[in-house]
Order: structure tokens, then sequence, then C-alpha cells
């Protein structure tokens, strides 16, 4: 039994296109301080369930409750509580990385906006690209930029889809950390990774998806990824 209110509760989600599910339900609860880690092949539906819980597309059935009620996707109270990074590079044309950063921290009312984006800038090792404009920086470096922008603001839960993605293995290592210390510090978290350090290092928890989905513990769902026991 836990001894928190759970933040998010997803039962009997079926997530899909045109009516068709690209795999089996999903039903979940997470509390604060959790994280769930998302695993399965290519193509299984990792990204599509990810996306109908963060409520980018409507799901074919089930249902996604935060914090005790109906999870309205459009709300101040969802849209505030909640940091996501997709397989999705869209940036302002003329606004430079920092810039990007800075529209973050004034969004989000942040206190001390020049201190926090000067630390996330360093953290993300982004420093010296800071005056750059987003398509002038490497492909990692943009990932870098979306991470930054997710982790500059606060929040009470973290989606990352596949956050590995072009970042080199010190600076995944480094994002593990970051995720750890933000879920020990009250939020939660659900991590699509194909990374098995990755999985191991942030959560104990996976769901296992295929045309049945299932909970898994990491080090089987990360001998999973590595292809072990086939
Ligand atoms: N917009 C879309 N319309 C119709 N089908 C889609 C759409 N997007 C994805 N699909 C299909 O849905 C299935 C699940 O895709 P999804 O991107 O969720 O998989 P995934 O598990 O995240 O894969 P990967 O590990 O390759 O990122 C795939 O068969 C994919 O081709």
């Amino acid at each position: 039994m836990s001894r928190t209110s759970p933040l998010l509760e997803v039962k009997g989600l079926s997530c899909g296109y045109l009516g068709e599910p690209v795999c089996g339900t999903v039903t979940f609860t997470l509390h604060p301080g959790e994280v769930l880690g998302v695993v399965g092949l290519n193509g299984t539906g990792k990204s599509t369930v990810l996306r109908t819980i963060a409520g980018r597309q409507d799901p074919l059935d089930g249902t996604v409750r935060f914090k005790g009620a109906e999870r309205v996707e459009a709300s101040a109270a969802w849209r505030r509580a909640v940091a996501a990074v997709f397989d999705d590079d869209t940036w302002f044309p003329g606004l430079t990385a920092k810039e990007h950063l800075e529209l973050v921290a004034a969004g989000h009312s942040m206190p001390s906006p020049v201190e926090v984006v000067e630390r996330e800038l360093d953290f993300f090792g982004l420093t010296h690209r800071a005056h750059a404009y987003p398509e002038a920086l490497s492909s990692g470096q943009r990932r870098r930029l979306l991470l930054a922008a997710a982790f500059l603001r606060p929040s009470e839960l973290v989606m990352l889809d596949e956050p590995e993605q072009r970042l080199d293995p010190v600076m995944t290592v480094d994002l593990g950390q970051r995720l750890s210390q933000h879920v020990q510090s009250g939020a939660a978290a659900v991590v699509v990774t194909h990374d098995p350090d990755l999985l191991i290092q942030v959560t104990d928890r996976c769901l296992v998806i295929d045309d049945d989905v299932r909970t898994a513990p990491a080090a089987e769902a990360a001998a999973l990824i590595r292809g072990q026991g086939r």
C-alpha cells in the first residue's frame, strides 16, 4: 500500500488510430516519487500510449485520472503539472536557444528566470551555444535544449518519449540522475525508452507494450530490450 494518493490513474486505456487499437489496454497507477518505464519493440505502440495519456490524442476507450479527477488535457492545471518531451522539434523562428528557455521560464512565472536559464544551459552543456538559433545546433544539442525546457520549469509529472535519442552516453547518465532527483523531490515520471541502462537507472517498474500489455520489473524489461531470452 502506498502512503500517498495516486497522481495518475490510467484504467482500461485503449490507444490507436481510426478506431483500431495498436496494443492491448493499459492500466496502471502512478504515485509521486515513482517512475514508470515503458518498453516494447518498434511499432508496438509506446509513443501512441504516451501521447494518449498526455492528451495529445483521444483514447479509443478507458480513462485517465489526475489527482483523483478526470484529466482535462486543455486545463491550466494539467498543463502546469506536466512537462513532456516527445519526438518533435518545433521552434520559434528568430529566437535563440537561451531565448527559448527564457520564454518557458516566463510562461511558468519562475521567480529568478535568469539564474534558472543559466543553470539549465550549464547542466545541459549548452552555455557556449546559448545565442545560437536551434537550427544551428547539432541534433543532440537540440535534444538537450528540449530536455532543458522540460526540466527548467516546475512539474509534478514528467513524460519523456525516448529521451536518450541523439544524446551521448554521458549526457544520458546525467539525465537519468536528474530525473531521479526530480522524482525524489516529489514528482512522478513516465519514460518510454529503448535504453536498458537508463531504464535500470531510473525505475524498477515497467510496462511492456505489446498485443497484451503487462507490468514487469525493470531488470526483466531491460533483458527484453537487450534481446536476451528470445
Ligand atoms: N498517425 C498515425 N496514424 C496511423 N497509424 C500510426 C500513426 N502513428 C503511428 N502509427 C502506427 O501505430 C503503431 C504504433 O506506433 P508508435 O509510434 O506508437 O510505436 P512505438 O512503440 O512508439 O515505436 P518506436 O519504438 O518505433 O518508436 C505503428 O504500427 C505505427 O505505424
